[in-house]
């Protein structure tokens, strides 16, 4: 892993999200659990960093949160097998993916893309680099309050799709190039924030590691 790494939220090209990976979240949504990864992209312009605020574009009233399990690629990578997908990781980050639902339904019955709800600037808040060494991939818990109220906690052991059947999958047909980064999805409990709301998101990685951020609604 090289230091650059460090600072993926700068020299980071792509976000490459994950939809529906957990089936309880899929099921809160009404929608069918899937037999193969949905991927979609946030640019790189949505990321936002403490103390920085999360904004809702001015037309919209509401967004939904989405606290997530971040992955970020060391090594430039196709076609990666699952034996060595592992290698390729360089570090995680606890990540929300904010989401105008209203947007995304309206586009979902259109057939149309989705990035306009999801790709918005600030859609893309981000913590810290957490080292490798400090998440067990199959026992990592990430939770979410919205002013102080618990409204997500979940595990990664409930994935569909493992973090290396991720990396497999999307490196079939897209590069994955340093300090990429990869959303995993979202466990059920996601909800809607408004402006003056405070998130707090965690996660709870090996050996009592912890990470918190918070951010403001504004
Ligand atoms: C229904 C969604 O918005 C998909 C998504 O982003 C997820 O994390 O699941
Ligand atoms: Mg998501």
């Amino acid at each position: 892993m090289t230091d650059t790494l460090k600072d993926f939220r700068s020299i980071c090209r792509k976000i490459i999200c994950i939809g529906r990976n957990y089936s309880e979240h899929a099921k809160e949504l009404g929608n069918v659990v899937p037999t193969q990864p949905i991927i979609f992209m946030k640019p790189s312009t949505a990321l936002v960093i403490e103390p920085n605020d999360i904004k809702i574009p001015s037309e919209w009233d509401e967004l939904h949160h989405e606290v997530e399990l971040g992955v970020i690629i060391d090594k430039t990578c196709q076609n990666v097998s699952k034996e060595e997908a592992e290698e390729n990781i360089g570090g995680y980050c606890l990540a929300l993916d904010m989401t105008s639902r209203k947007i995304q339904d309206d586009l979902k019955k259109q057939g149309h893309p989705w990035l306009l709800s999801k790709g918005f600037d600030t859609s893309c808040p981000c913590g810290d680099f957490i080292e490798k060494n400090q998440i067990d991939l199959s026992s990592v818990n990430l939770w979410l309050n919205v002013n102080e109220n618990i409204k997500q906690n979940g595990h990664t052991c409930d994935m569909i799709f493992s973090v290396p059947d991720l990396i497999v999958f999307i490196s079939k047909y897209i590069t994955l190039e340093h300090g990429d980064l990869i959303l995993t999805g979202t466990p059920s409990g996601v909800g809607p924030v408004k402006r003056g709301d405070q998130i707090t998101a965690g996660i709870n990685g090996k050996d009592d590691f912890k990470y918190t951020m918070k951010f403001n609604v504004v």
